[in-house]
């Protein structure tokens, strides 16, 4: 026998009996077999060693332990022994345990000796039929081994099939609890936004009920103070008639008895006579007392009407809390100032006493009433006086209720000595309470302690919202000085003292003595003049050509505004020589279809107004003088026409002279300070003002201001949250021109005019140049422009001003003496 290599490939194999060929019969897995298990197993992947060992072995396993049974008896009737081929048995012992490769290797030798001659012409080499059994034994036990194997990896499949079945389905619990809890995550947070939503909404009704509580019980208590003096009143009235009464009922006594005496011992007539008498005698000052109690009936009767309309009160729909329900918490609080504060314990004692002796006083009257009613009773019996009666019932029940108020006070005065409460028995007042607070919460003594204990602590969450409230109010204060004080810091980053420089546009006056443009703007800051000695350029804080409007000069300005509603003085003027365009660019041309910076300025601070007026209240006021040959004018006093046409009538004016206050600020005494509470208002005073100015036409100016223009706008804000206030100004001047006589052709008084100006001119020149300079001293006190300018000039305040000038050669003397 041997075995053929044709098809291990495959797995298949086949035996020879001594040459011949037996059969593909024992083929261990057929081509056909073989592929359909392939088929079946093909989902799986080669690489995995399991089932790799599967593609090996499993078809073996199957057909030997199926084939050897037969095939073995088969091979034992065989003999001669079977042979195997070198070669194939070495394929064979690949697919072998390694166990029955020796005892192979032995068979094979013994055959090799045996067989030695026909070894050198035949390849297949014969062993003998024992070896072969042995063999075939051996691939039996080779096939058990690999069956067993086999169980034994199925079962480790199926026990990892398990595991993983468990892990999957720890991993889906674990994934479901994951959901689970992120919901109940979720659900957790609404709940404890809703709970946050009433508690909010708790803490508002708390609030509100606690005030409306607060409110009504104080008016309770008016109440009952109000009841406690008419009591006591009426009980003074009581004790006085009573006293009355007594007296009367001495003196009739006697008199009766007089008279029931002298019935047993005088006749019939004479005793009718003497009662008749003595009963018209005692009648006399009873029905003094009958008319008193009338009025004390009547007085009652008010006062019964009286407590029914507060009972109704009541009961109308506001609930109001029952004086009852509130007693403890007045209790407990009396009770913690008594225990804490010796004196209020000493004065408790009084008190107790007082109440103590008065309402023993009370009662013995009460007693001693109803003896005398009862005394009177019998008496009337006697008379049969029916009013008497009714007084008697009627004091009777007034002592018992004064007797019953100062038993209430006795328990009272001694609940707040123990610290007890008493009991809540207004079950009408209760119940309506509990409408509002809710079933239960004040049906008990506890649950009114505990609406007491509540508005206790209501009343000190309403302290810490108004501390809280305090702090926001002073840090928002803070917040604004902090905002005020940068603001201020980058104002005086860019200067203190600002200076602009405006080129008007060359006039016709220019054009027609035709002379050249000498002025150009450079770049923003730079302006250029040519002069007989050569080009010469002057630096300033902004430049503007005669290209730029009112409006875009304006812009660059009104930055200053706000300044001055902050709290800082602020100063605007125009500086140039006449002509130059600085009423143009201060007050804007006649028909004002181009405003200047005055208007501008004017509605500027209201709309700053207008937008800061739900935190702050402002004021508006402002003074409006001219300087005019060196006399300050107010220009709101209307002088006559004429008297401005004629400066020696000045002196009929009335005199303003500039002072300053203890603050430093400038104020012109005997001048007019009007309000305005609009741009409009401000702007008709302003007109108002200019219409009492002394303008002339001059060589250089058709409409030349001969006088400096001084516009001071106090803004005084008053902060609505801290009650702070700040006062700042803004002055707006509009100077006039410098100017040379011979030029202008000025004479006489316009001659005198031109000196004053220029004398004011070159003051205010000399305090500029002091303050850009930083000089220690400033000549402030040289000039009344520079008077009247000083606070507004140097220290805190901001100055700005606008040099302006003509770009014309025929100008050019006057325009380099503005520049310089
Ligand atoms: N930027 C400008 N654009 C157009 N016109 C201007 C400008 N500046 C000045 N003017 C015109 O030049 C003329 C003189 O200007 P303005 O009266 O303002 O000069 P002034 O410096 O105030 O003179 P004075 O000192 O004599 O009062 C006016 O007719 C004015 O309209």
């Amino acid at each position: 026998m041997y075995v053929n290599s044709s098809g291990a490939e495959n797995g298949s194999y086949s035996l020879t009996f001594l040459g011949k060929k037996v059969g593909r019969h024992h083929s261990v897995a057929p081509a056909g077999k073989q592929r359909a298990w392939e088929a079946t197993n093909q989902s799986t992947s080669p690489e995995d060693p399991v089932v790799s060992s599967r593609l090996v072995r499993a078809p073996v396993t199957a057909q030997v332990l199926e084939d050897l049974p037969g095939s073995v008896p088969e091979l034992k009737d065989e003999r001669p022994c079977p042979i195997i081929h070198n070669t194939q048995f070495d394929q064979y012992e690949d697919n072998t345990a390694g166990q029955s490769e020796s005892q192979l290797s032995d068979s094979c030798d013994a055959t090799d000796q045996a067989t030695a001659a026909e070894q050198s012409q035949d390849v297949k080499i014969y062993i003998p039929y024992e070896s072969a059994e042995l063999c075939i034994t051996q691939i039996a036990e080779d096939m058990e081994a690999m069956k067993k194997r086999h169980l034994e990896m199925v079962q480790e499949l199926e026990e990892n099939f398990q595991m993983t079945a468990r892990e999957n389905q720890e991993w889906t619990v674990q994934r479901i609890r994951c959901h689970y809890q992120n919901k109940l995550n979720t659900l957790r947070r609404i709940l404890d936004l809703y709970q946050e939503k009433v508690e909010k909404k708790n803490a508002e009704w708390e609030k509100k009920v606690t005030s409306k509580m607060l409110e009504l019980f104080s008016n309770r208590l008016d109440v009952l103070h109000s009841h406690q003096a008419s009591t006591l009143q009426e009980l003074q009235m009581a004790r006085q008639e009573v006293g009355k009464v007594q007296e009367m009922l001495m003196v009739s006594s006697p008199q009766q008895e007089a008279a029931v005496e002298g019935e047993s011992s005088e006749n019939n007539g004479l005793s009718a006579q003497l009662q008749t008498v003595a009963c018209s005698e005692s009648e006399q000052p009873l029905e003094g007392a009958k008319a008193r109690l009338e009025e004390l009936k009547e007085s009652l009767y008010q006062r019964e009407r009286e407590l029914t309309e507060l009972l109704d009160a009541e009961r109308s729909p506001i609930p109001q809390p029952p004086c009852s329900v509130l007693l403890p918490t007045v209790i407990h609080k009396a009770h913690a100032i008594c225990s804490a504060v010796a004196e209020a314990r000493a004065l408790l004692e009084e008190m107790i006493e007082e109440n103590h002796v008065a309402l023993v006083e009370a009662r013995d009257k009460l007693y001693h009433l109803q003896m005398a009613r009862e005394y009177s009773n019998d008496r009337e019996e006697e008379t049969t006086d029916q009013d008497r009666s009714a007084e008697y019932e009627l004091r009777l029940s007034l002592l018992q209720e004064t007797v019953r108020e100062y038993e209430v006070s006795q328990l009272a005065l001694d609940c707040i000595k123990t610290g007890e409460s008493p009991l809540v028995n207004d079950s009408d007042a209760v119940s309506e309470l509990e409408d509002i607070l809710g079933p239960g919460t004040i049906r008990t003594t506890e649950g009114a302690k505990s609406v007491g204990q509540q508005l206790l602590l209501l009343q000190d969450e309403l302290k810490q919202v108004k501390e809280e409230k305090k702090k926001i109010i002073e840090n928002y204060t803070s917040e604004r000085t902090m905002r005020k004080k940068y603001y201020n810091v980058v104002e005086d980053m860019k200067g203190k003292i600002r200076v602009f420089c405006r080129i008007r546009p060359v006039s016709q006056t220019e054009t027609a003595q035709g002379g050249a443009i000498v002025v150009d703007k450079i770049d923003d800051y730079t302006v250029s003049v040519e002069t007989p000695r050569g080009l010469r350029e002057f630096q300033f804080d902004q430049v503007f050509s005669a290209e730029t409007s009112q409006e875009d000069l304006f812009h660059d300005t009104n930055r200053l505004i706000q300044s001055a509603i902050d709290g800082y003085n602020v100063c605007i003027f125009a500086y140039g020589q006449t002509g130059s365009g600085k009423t143009f660019t201060m007050v804007g041309d006649k028909e004002q279809k181009n405003p200047g910076l005055m208007p501008r300025s004017f509605n500027a601070i209201f709309d700053i107004i207008q937008e800061n007026s739900t935190k702050f209240s402002f004021k508006v006021s402002a003074y409006m003088l001219e300087l005019y040959n060196d006399r300050l004018q107010d220009l709101f006093v209307s002088l006559a026409g004429e008297a401005h046409a004629q400066p020696q009538s000045h002196g009929q004016a009335r005199r303003v002279e500039i002072k300053r206050n203890r603050k430093g600020v400038v104020f012109a005494q005997g001048a007019e300070t009007k309000e305005a509470s609009s741009a409009q208002e401000l702007y008709a005073l302003f007109q108002q003002a200019c219409a009492n100015r002394h303008i002339s036409a001059t060589k250089m100016n058709v409409e030349s201001s001969r006088s400096h223009l001084i516009v001071g706008i106090m803004v005084e804000s008053r902060n609505l949250t801290n009650g702070s206030v700040s006062t700042g100004k803004l002055s707006l001047v509009d100077l006039a021109g410098s100017e040379r006589a011979a030029k202008t052709g000025a004479k006489d008084h316009q001659l005198k005019e031109a000196n004053s100006i220029n004398k004011s001119l070159s003051a205010l020149g000399d305090v500029i140049s002091s303050l850009s300079a930083e000089m220690p001293h400033v000549p402030y006190r040289n000039n009344k422009l520079t008077q009247v300018m000083q606070d507004s000039l140097g220290g805190n305040a901001k100055t700005l001003m606008i040099v302006n000038i003509s770009p014309s050669e025929c100008n050019l003397d006057e325009t380099l003496t503005s520049l310089l």
